[in-house]
């Protein structure tokens, strides 16, 4: 004889039936219509808070605007995956800039050396943007991962601190470029002023707050005619809105010192130069004029004096770069509080050797082995200064900061790198 149980649950599906009339059953009806609501009311819930979780993360994963994608569970492994040290007293660094020219560089370097790197690039088109997209698989080859978002976005910002511990920002993002300033003055303030503060916010209120180490400019010495530039000389005559906002940079970044201890450290670049480097500068746009055939234009100075470089080679700026974050100290805030004085620091990073632009087309024609077409026209009134030349004797006593690379050397392996990373053979196109 059947038990209640097989009549009620047969093991045969489509086969149940339920007599409505059996008291037995009227009871059980109760019980059971009872316990489907409540199975539905459960998944009723359940959908409710997926469904309110997943637009809580599409809701972190964009700024404002609900554009940019950033956020999720996937997305804070990659971050964390990315930010893990693999060396005993490891840093974890935060780059900005990450798929720029310098910040590729450095984030391959502390990689390399088992720091964990995550990336911030905003990919903006200010030069091609598909270059800047190489350098991000590149560093995703060495496993790293850069975060598509931008300065400005405080939330991102915001979420990056709370995933990661971050021991340090390397802060390289920024509108650089002298000249450009002209044309799109505001995007030199969106980056480098509010973004620069968004930023320091952000650090300011970490638990642990970062140390920070970031890009300033040799521009800043701007009309500066005391050769060769020193932290102490004056830098209150910048010559473009670059220059200004950089030097801008600097005061507030002294102030989130100052208001908040954070450990924050300046640098100086002298016009760096090298392999993945950024298409708006002189020696990277007059290689592919060379290459192509096409004139250049070389700037000359008032009474046809020739305009002069402290050109970096990235390796050496690399280096300047580390031995910052190394002996940058801790910043000493607390909840936003700042506990102690911390470090304040700027450092020229140059080569300490002027090379005029006219030695700089010569050694790129001995290299590209092509003659180059070109204009020589008095430098316009656009920001430019007529020389730069570094005094680096603070960074070689506290960095260990010591340039090893001449402008000859340095520019050969980057007219190596340009060959082959846009399809050259022996100086001629590959079709
Ligand atoms: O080190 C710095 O402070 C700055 O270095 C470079 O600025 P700049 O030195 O002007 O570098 P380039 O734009 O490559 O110009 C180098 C020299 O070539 C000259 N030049 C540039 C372009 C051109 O078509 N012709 C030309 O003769 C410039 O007048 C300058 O003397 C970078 O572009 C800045 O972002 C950086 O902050």
């Amino acid at each position: 004889m059947p038990s209640l149980q097989d009549e009620l649950f047969p093991s045969t599906p489509g086969k149940f039936k339920i007599d409505r009339n059996h008291p037995m059953n009227r009871h059980f009806h109760r019980c059971f219509a009872s316990t489907t609501t409540m199975f539905f009311w459960a998944l009723f819930l359940i959908a409710l808070t997926a469904s309110y979780l997943s637009f809580q993360s599409f809701v972190d994963s964009g700024s404002r605007y609900f554009s940019v994608s950033w956020g999720g569970i996937q997305w804070e492994k990659q971050l964390r995956h990315s930010a893990q040290t693999h060396r005993p007293n490891g840093l974890s660094v935060l780059v900005t800039g990450a798929a720029g020219f310098v910040g590729t560089h450095v984030s391959l370097a502390l990689k390399k050396r088992g720091d964990g790197v995550v990336g911030l690039d905003n990919f903006n088109s200010y030069y091609d943007p598909s270059l800047k997209k190489a350098r991000k698989s590149l560093l995703s080859d060495h496993g790293i991962f850069v975060v598509h978002g931008d300065l400005n976005d405080a939330r991102l910002l915001e979420k990056l601190f709370d995933v990661v511990v971050f021991s340090h920002v390397m802060h390289l993002a920024a509108q650089a470029g002298v000249r450009y300033a002209m044309e799109n003055p505001n995007s030199y303030v969106h980056s480098n002023i509010a973004g620069l503060v968004t930023l320091l916010e952000a650090c300011k209120s970490a638990n642990p707050q970062p140390a920070v180490v970031w890009a300033s400019s040799s521009s800043v010495y701007g009309l500066n005619e005391k050769v060769p530039f020193s932290e102490s000389d004056r830098t209150d005559q910048p010559a473009s809105l670059y220059a200004a906002t950089k030097k801008a940079g600097e005061e507030i970044t002294h102030t989130y010192n100052h208001i908040y201890g954070l450990s924050i450290t300046g640098l100086r670049f002298f016009t760096v130069y090298g392999p993945w480097g950024r298409p708006d500068m002189a020696y990277f746009s007059f290689t592919r004029n060379i290459l192509q055939g096409k004139p250049i234009t070389v700037f000359r100075g008032k009474n046809r004096v020739d305009l002069a470089r402290d050109f970096t080679y990235i390796d050496d700026i690399v280096k300047g770069c580390l031995g910052s974050l190394d002996t940058s100290g801790k910043s000493t805030g607390s909840g936003g509080k700042k506990t102690g004085p911390a470090a304040y620091r700027i450092f020229n990073l140059g080569n300490t050797s002027p090379v005029t632009v006219p030695t700089l087309v010569s050694i790129l024609e001995r290299h590209l082995k092509v003659k180059a077409k070109k204009n020589m026209v008095e430098m316009p009134g656009n920001g430019d200064v007529p020389f730069t030349h570094a005094n680096i004797s603070s960074a070689r006593k506290e960095l260990g900061y010591k340039p090893t690379t001449d402008l000859q050397t340095g520019l050969k392996k980057f007219v190596r790198w340009y060959l082959s990373y846009y399809g050259y053979n022996h100086g001629k196109p590959v079709n």
